[in-house]
């Protein structure tokens, strides 16, 4: 199976080289410094489960450089998701399949605008990982789950030819029958643990371990999953109870990729997160409080560091066109 990642950074970075060394033929699409550091040097992961190197001639600049592959894997930040798709519909009009591991429920209604519908299949990923420094993905923890299936909820032979592959490269890999609904499952936690762990500016054991956080996590979970359901999802209308058990078992070290991102002065995906809730929420008439002030919060940090995106002080028209 030829295999493509598009963004080779903590998501594509660390499931792609663990493919490539079982054996897989992988090639990343990577840009700017870390395509520089990773074409001088290759590509190194540095994992709990073991270290990994990718060769610098695995890696292409554009993805008009790659040649038919069977499966692509979309790993980049979701403000890049429309412009990745743009480029990709030649590769999925030619056969090939495409798989977002990207996080929130709109990635695949944005590449389905540009990709026949019938290539793209639902995918979630589970892990913590980041690019350290150009070159360089680090893995945090030891969770590495990789979740797809079709939407037509059919196991197709692509779907198991995908995780045949990611199996043999040790990845804990599933196909679900519910691709739709995992999407979800997964949003309802992803939201709490992000939404939380930014505004308190600590990871879960934090959050988790003081009465007015936990509730707040639980409420903003329940939210999601009040939208979900509103949305015609099969949520369960306990979930959110149940994702707060799960989030007791976390390493209390554990924190979410966007308070990484918050800590490093990045941009957040706080607009397909808490933001999208509230959003989804107004459409639909179901009131997210708790995540429209999460957003509103941190909306000063979404396109980074204010102090360094020219946030810092600005008048009130400036602030009304951003
Ligand atoms: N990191 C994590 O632990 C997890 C992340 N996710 C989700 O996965 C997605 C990816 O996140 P993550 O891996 O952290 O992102 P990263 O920022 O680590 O990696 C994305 C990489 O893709 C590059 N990129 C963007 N557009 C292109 C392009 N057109 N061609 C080539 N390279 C491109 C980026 O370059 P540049 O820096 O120049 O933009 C960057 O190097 C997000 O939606 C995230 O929420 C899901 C689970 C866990
Ligand atoms: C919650 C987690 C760490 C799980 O993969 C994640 O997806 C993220 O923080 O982006």
């Amino acid at each position: 199976m030829r295999i493509a990642v598009i963004g080779a950074g903590g998501v594509g970075g660390y499931f792609g080289a663990r493919l490539a060394a079982a054996g897989d033929d992988v090639t990343f699409v990577a840009r700017g410094r870390h395509l520089a550091a990773i074409r001088e040097k290759g590509l190194t992961v540095r994992s709990p489960l073991g270290d990994l190197r990718v060769p610098s001639e695995a890696v292409v600049p554009s993805i008009s450089d790659l040649d038919a592959p069977d499966l692509v894997m979309v790993a980049v930040k979701l403000w890049d998701t429309e412009d990745v798709a743009r480029q990709l519909a030649p590769l999925a009009e030619g056969g090939a399949a495409v798989v977002s591991f990207q996080n929130g429920v709109q990635k695949d209604t944005v590449l389905r605008r540009h990709l026949p519908a019938g290539s793209v299949l639902g995918g979630v990923g589970y892990i913590s990982a980041f690019i350290e420094e150009p070159g360089v993905v680090v893995h945090n923890g030891t969770l590495q789950r990789l979740v797809f299936g079709e939407y037509d909820r059919t196991e197709s032979p692509r779907a198991r030819a995908f995780l045949d592959r990611a199996v043999a490269a040790g990845i804990d890999a599933e196909i679900s029958a519910d691709i739709e609904r995992t999407i979800w499952e997964k949003f309802v936690f992803l939201v709490g643990l992000s939404g939380t762990t930014s505004a308190v500016r600590q990871p879960i054991g934090v959050v988790r371990g003081d009465p007015g956080s936990r509730a707040l996590l639980r409420e903003v979970m329940h939210e999601v999953v009040a939208v979900g359901r509103a949305k015609g999802v099969a949520l369960d209308p306990g979930f959110a109870d149940d994702r707060l058990a799960f989030c007791d078992t976390l390493p209390a070290a554990m924190t979410s990729s966007m308070h990484n991102d918050l800590l490093r002065g990045n941009r957040l995906e706080l607009g397909w997160l808490s933001g999208a809730v509230a959003d989804l929420g107004a459409e639909l008439d179901v009131a997210t409080p708790r995540n429209r002030a999460i957003a509103d919060i941190l909306s000063p940090y979404a396109l980074g560091d204010p102090a360094a995106t020219g946030g810092a002080d600005v008048s009130a028209a400036e602030a009304a066109s951003r």
